[in-house]
């Protein structure tokens, strides 16, 4: 199974996020923000945290209008899986792949810490954790706090698509939410980094499953 990492001026997770992926057993592919396409069989893309474009204008605002964009929508509306982390999801709300919003956490701080999260919606991220299980995975974001209107996180409720709440909000994000999914299941963006917490010289391997699931799922899919 094929996984694409999209890499923009300012990512600094992307070699991360390709160590858990080759980790979990996919073939990764680096793709520079400026390609038009992904290479031929991708059957998921990640997208790394950072600090895309310095965060200048709003956090994933100018990746989420970077030349390989139209590619990954093309992705995604044709079901293929994506997984956006911290940055990764502010551009994924940028995009409009997902909706709502990340806005300066709420207390004004940068913050860098190991976080519980409960494990919530099914999907193939998340499906190798027991439902309502507890976790810990790391933060780094000074651009956390979801946001969306009512009737919108309504309907993220009422569909089971918010994948991780925090068991102890950081940042003050509507409604403990920490990672959401798209309507089919397919698109993941989470604040969390899972792929900090993956090897045994990370001291904390609560990610792995999520990379190890997600491997499995795709190559029965
Ligand atoms: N642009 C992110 C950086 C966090 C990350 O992706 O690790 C922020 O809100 O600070």
């Amino acid at each position: 199974m094929k996984a694409a990492v999209i890499v923009f001026p300012g990512s600094n997770c992307d070699r991360d996020l390709a160590c858990a992926f080759r980790n979990a057993g996919l073939q990764v592919d680096m793709v520079w923000h400026k390609d038009t396409a992904l290479p031929a069989g991708v059957d998921l893309v990640g997208i790394p945290g950072g600090f895309s474009f310095g965060d200048y204008l709003r956090c994933g605002a100018i990746a989420a209008n970077a030349p390989i964009i139209g590619a990954v929508k093309a992705h995604a509306d044709r079901g293929g899986y994506v997984l956006g982390v911290c940055n990764g999801f502010q551009v994924l709300t940028e995009t409009g792949l997902l909706p709502g919003a990340l806005l300066r956490n709420a207390g004004l701080k940068y913050i860098c810490r190991t976080v519980g999260l409960r494990v919530e919606a099914p999907s193939v991220f998340t499906e190798g954790y027991e439902a309502g299980s507890e976790i810990a995975l790391p933060i780094a974001h000074h651009d956390g706090n979801y946001y969306a209107d009512t009737a919108t996180l309504d309907a993220l409720e009422a569909e089971d698509r918010v994948a991780f709440r925090y068991t102890d909000n950081p940042n003050g994000s509507a409604r403990d939410i920490a990672g959401i999914l798209s309507g089919n299941r397919r698109v993941l963006g989470m604040m969390p980094h899972p792929e900090r917490a993956s090897e045994a010289a990370h001291g904390n391997q609560d990610g792995a499953r999520l990379f190890a699931h997600l491997a499995t799922a795709l190559t029965a899919a």
